[in-house]
C-alpha cells in the first residue's frame, strides 16, 4: 500500500512518518499524529476489493457487557476497515447483532455456568477450532472489551491469544483482556505484535504486578519504558490526560485535547481504531520503499493514529452534545475526524 496520495502533504519520505519519539530518559515529545494518520491511511482505490482495507475481530462480549465489543467493532468499521467480527458468548450475540447488521457476530464463547466440568475440555477445544478457522483472515484482533472475568472463558481466550501469536496476528489487549494478561504475562511477553491499552486502574495493576512498585508520575515515561522492556518489547499506550506510548525503545505522546466527558466506552472506540491503524501501518511499512521508515514500529504508529482520531471525534461530539455526550455520539464523528485530516477524495 502506498500512503494516501490524496493526503500526503509532506513530500519528503524521511520526515513524513516521524513520530518525534525520544529515548527513555528526558521529556516526552508530542507525536506528529496528523502526519502519521495521513501517511498510513490507505487510498480509496477503485481497483481494491473487499477485505483489503482490513479485517478486524473483537474477542469480547458476555452476559454483563454487550456495549464494549460493539463500540470497538463498529469503530473499526467507521474508521475504514472492510469487515469487523465479534466473537462473544451466546447471551451477548443476539444483543450485539441487534445493535448493528454490519457486524459479523460469532456466538461461540462459553462461561463456566453453561458448561459442566465434564464438558470443559471438549468445549474449550471446539471454541479454539472455531476461532482458528477464521484467524488467518484477520489483520488484527482486539482481546478484552466486555469480555468479563469468568475463569473458564478466560482460559479459552488464552488459547485464542496463543493461536493468534503463532499466526503472527497483531493483538490489541484492552479491558478484561488486561486483567487476563496481568495474571498471565507469558501470553504477551516478547510479542512485538502486541499492544496493551491500559486505563488508569489497569495500568496501576500492571505496574504493581510487573515492576513490583507503585505508579510514579514524576518519571512516567521512564516507568512506562521499563514496563515495556520487562514484558519483552511490547507496545503499551497508557491512557490518560495525555496518551503516552512506548515500545521500550522510544516513547511519545498524544495530548490533543478531546473532551472533558469521561463516559464509559471511549477506550473501546480507541481499541477498535488502534486495531485498524496498526494493521494499516504494518501493511504500509511492509510494502513501502523507504528504508528509513522501515525501522518505525507499526504498533506505535497505530496507537498514535488511534489516539488522535478518538480525541478529535470526542471533541466534535462534545461541541455538539456537551454534558450529554455519550460514546455513540463520539462514534458518529470518527468519519468526519478522519476526513478532516485525510480526505477520501472522489
Ligand atoms: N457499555 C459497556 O458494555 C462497557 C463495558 N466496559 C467493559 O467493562 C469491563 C470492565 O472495565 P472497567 O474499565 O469498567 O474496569 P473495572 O471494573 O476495573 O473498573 C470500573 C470502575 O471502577 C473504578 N475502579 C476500578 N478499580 C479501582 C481501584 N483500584 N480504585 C478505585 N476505583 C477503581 C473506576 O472508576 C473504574 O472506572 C471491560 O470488559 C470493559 O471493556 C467498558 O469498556 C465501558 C463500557
Ligand atoms: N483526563 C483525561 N483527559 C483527556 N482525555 C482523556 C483523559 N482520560 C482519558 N482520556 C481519553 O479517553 C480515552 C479513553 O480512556 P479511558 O481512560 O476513559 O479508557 P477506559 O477506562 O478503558 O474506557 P472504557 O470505558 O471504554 O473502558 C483515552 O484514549 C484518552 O484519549
Ligand atoms: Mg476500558
Amino acid at each position: 500500500l502506498p500512503g494516501n496520495a490524496a493526503c500526503s502533504s509532506s513530500p519528503s519520505p524521511s520526515t513524513s512518518i516521524r513520530v518525534n519519539a525520544m529515548s527513555a530518559s528526558g521529556p516526552v515529545y508530542e507525536a506528529d499524529a496528523e502526519a502519521v494518520v495521513r501517511r498510513i491511511t490507505p487510498p480509496l482505490d477503485r481497483a481494491r476489493h473487499k477485505g483489503q482495507a482490513g479485517k478486524i475481530a473483537v474477542i469480547g462480549g458476555c452476559r454483563e457487557y454487550t456495549g464494549a465489543p460493539y463500540f470497538a467493532a463498529i469503530s473499526a468499521l467507521k474508521v475504514g476497515a472492510d469487515l469487523s467480527h465479534v466473537f462473544c458468548t451466546r447471551d451477548a450475540a443476539t444483543v450485539i447483532k441487534s445493535y448493528s447488521p454490519e457486524l459479523i457476530v460469532h456466538p461461540i464463547l462459553e462461561e463456566s455456568y453453561s458448561v459442566s466440568d465434564g464438558e470443559r475440555e471438549y468445549v474449550s477445544s471446539r471454541i479454539l477450532t472455531e476461532v482458528a478457522k477464521w484467524m488467518e483472515r484477520f489483520d488484527c484482533i482486539v482481546v478484552g472489551p466486555g469480555l468479563g472475568r469468568d475463569s473458564f472463558l478466560l482460559d479459552c481466550v488464552s488459547n485464542i491469544m496463543r493461536h493468534a501469536r503463532q499466526a503472527n496476528i497483531p493483538t490489541v489487549v484492552d479491558g478484561d483482556g488486561l486483567f487476563l494478561i496481568t495474571n498471565n504475562l507469558s501470553l504477551v511477553e516478547g510479542n512485538l505484535l502486541a499492544i496493551l491499552t491500559p486505563n488508569v486502574y489497569e495500568y496501576k495493576r500492571l505496574v504493581q504486578k510487573v515492576l513490583n512498585c507503585e505508579v510514579n508520575e514524576e518519571n512516567a515515561s521512564e516507568q512506562l519504558t521499563a514496563l515495556c522492556q520487562k514484558i519483552g518489547g511490547i507496545t503499551i499506550m497508557r491512557k490518560g490526560k495525555a496518551d503516552i506510548i512506548s515500545d521500550g525503545k522510544t516513547v511519545t505522546q498524544v495530548s490533543t485535547f478531546g473532551s472533558p466527558r469521561r463516559c464509559g466506552g471511549q477506550g473501546d472506540i480507541l481499541s477498535g481504531s488502534v486495531a485498524v491503524f496498526a494493521s494499516w501501518a504494518r501493511h504500509f511499512l511492509l510494502t513501502n520503499e523507504y528504508p528509513t521508515e522501515k525501522s518505525v514500529n507499526p504498533m506505535m504508529l497505530g496507537c498514535i493514529a488511534g489516539s488522535l482520531l478518538l480525541r478529535k471525534a470526542a471533541s466534535h461530539a462534545f461541541e455538539k452534545n456537551k454534558r450529554s455526550t455519550v460514546t455513540t455520539d463520539i462514534i458518529e464523528f470518527l468519519g468526519k475526524s478522519l476526513e478532516d485530516i485525510c480526505p477520501a477524495g472522489h
